[in-house]
């Protein structure tokens, strides 16, 4: 059995800004069948900390830990093993756990996360009574500086892991505060963590731990190019070696067509989407159309390429075809769709964040819209797939590795689950559209495309065990 700790800045149920809660909060449960243990330390924002109740015992106490006092609660929570960094002055703010009220990064953030990983590494070198872990395995920069914490404590013989979920978050700070968050000044340079004048705390992470993780291998190639390296390519090309790229799952319990309760017709065959299509687009306002019935379910940023859609729009309107939007981000692509749908009967837009009409447009559409410019892996097309939703993405990192194309050979034989287009640009989306109209206009084809997707592996497994593997590498002997 493995011990490993988990060190994430949000976790579902719990605590979800986008697809890195999904993993954090996922993988544990999957582990479980490895042999692995995982406990998963978070910072105690208001939810977790409504969440863990009165029933925690406090593991561990720290006087001062970045302007206030601290301590690590433990407790199960929805099936988690959790540890939650309990410091008022970091963590106890209402709204975005990232942004202040004024919409830009609370201007504490380096603290706030520096904290997260100082306690991980607390943990790491024993603070836990009857505790500590093998490994600690880091997501994303607001753990990243935990091998170099690590080391600042003297704490060594842990293997550490740090999983890039979106290189395009790195987590910059001016490097006058090197010190103040317990950073050894020796590995400011361009080897280390300085980043252009800046500490990075995703570089540190890049450049300390033992091994790196990313969320596809498709990614995992990317990141070495310039093109998606967001300034880090070079790092990851010298750490090629350590590099693995292990694709995302889905939680099949909570994504389940034949049992989710918060669909109107659960189902196991595509034709019982007939049902909770009329419903969904009851529920939009939408009429009966002849084309297929599109969804996007999304943040709103410029990653996400819906730009893209809103300039390829009308072929998909021409040829009969429907769009409902969930989404929530960049304003101006916010007002943009809204008018779409306000001058269009065939266009539905809902601006915010809604987990159960998520399902509900899941189990409705006909396709699932994701023409992301890069993708590390992605999770809504894993969700369209299980549900018979065909993906239509762009044939980039994560896309690219679980969507089978409709080409010809793929159709005929028939392993075919969705559409890619390439490059992720609006006469490519175009193509894309008019041939999932085309797909959609033989009921036949399309019927057998959705059952290759419902049939297309989706879960952990076979991730969970990389994930094992890996921990079984790191570990000290
Ligand atoms: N308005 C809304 N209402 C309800 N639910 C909404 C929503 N907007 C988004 N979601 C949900 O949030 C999650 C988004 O996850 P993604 O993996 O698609 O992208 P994200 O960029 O957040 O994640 C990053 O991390 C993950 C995890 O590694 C990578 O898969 C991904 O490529 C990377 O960019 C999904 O569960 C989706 O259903």
């Amino acid at each position: 059995m493995r011990d490993v700790l988990s060190v994430a800045s949000e976790c579902a149920p719990l605590v979800k800004t986008g697809g890195l809660a999904d993993v954090v909060g996922a993988l544990p449960s999957a582990l479980a069948a490895h042999e692995v243990r995982v406990r998963t330390l978070l910072p105690g924002y208001p939810a977790v900390m409504t969440a863990l109740g009165s029933t925690s015992g406090t593991l561990c106490e720290e006087e001062e830990l970045f302007g206030g006092p601290a301590r690590i609660l433990a407790g199960e929570v929805a099936g988690l093993d959790l540890l939650v960094l309990d410091a008022p002055h970091l963590f106890a703010r209402e709204g975005s756990i990232y942004l202040g009220p004024d919409g830009a990064d609370w201007s504490d953030n380096a603290e706030r996360f520096a904290a997260l990983s100082w306690m991980a590494a607390r943990i790491g070198g024993g603070c836990l009574p009857g505790w500590t872990p093998q490994v600690i395995h880091a997501h994303d920069w607001q753990a990243a500086l935990v091998a170099d914490h690590l080391a600042m404590q003297g704490v060594t013989g842990i293997g550490t892991v740090l999983t890039i979920h979106n290189i395009a978050f790195q987590g910059l700070f001016e490097a006058h505060r090197l010190e103040d968050l317990r950073l050894d000044p020796a590995r400011y340079h361009s080897e280390g963590f300085e980043y252009w004048g800046k500490v990075s705390a995703l570089k540190a992470g890049l450049t300390a731990c033992d091994r790196l993780t990313t969320v596809s291998p498709g990614y995992a190639n990317e990141l070495m190019r310039p093109e998606f390296g967001m300034g880090l390519d070079g790092v990851m090309r010298a750490r090629r070696a350590e590099l693995t790229g292990i694709l995302n799952g889905i939680d099949e319990a909570v994504w389940n067509p034949a049992e989710d309760s918060l669909i109107p017709a659960p189902y196991k065959r595509p034709r019982g989407k007939a049902a909770n299509k009329a419903a969904l687009q009851a529920e939009f306002g939408l009429p009966e159309a002849e084309g297929p019935l599109c969804i996007v379910v999304s943040r709103l940023t410029e990653q996400k390429g819906l730009d893209l859609l809103v300039e390829a729009l009308p072929v998909l309107l021409e040829r009969g075809g429907q769009l409902a939007l969930l989404g929530t981000g960049n304003r101006d692509l916010e007002a943009t769709l809204t008018e779409w749908a306000e001058t269009q009967a065939n266009v539905a837009v809902q601006i915010g964040y809604d987990e159960a009409l998520s399902h509900r447009m899941m189990a409705g559409a006909d396709a699932i819209l994701v023409p992301s410019r890069f993708e590390p892996c992605g999770l809504t097309q894993l969700y369209g797939l299980r549900y018979g939703t065909l993906p239509v993405v762009a044939l980039t990192g994560g896309l690219a590795d679980t969507v089978i194309n409709a080409s010809p050979a793929a159709l005929s034989k028939p392993v075919a689950t969705g559409l890619q287009f390439w490059p992720a640009d609006a006469e490519a989306l175009k193509n894309a559209l008019a041939r999932l109209c085309n797909l959609y206009s033989s009921p036949s084809t399309f019927r057998q495309l959705q059952k290759n997707a419902m049939a297309q592996p989706v879960g952990w497994n076979s991730s969970a065990a990389a994930y094992a593997r890996l921990y079984d590498e790191v570990s000290p002997a």
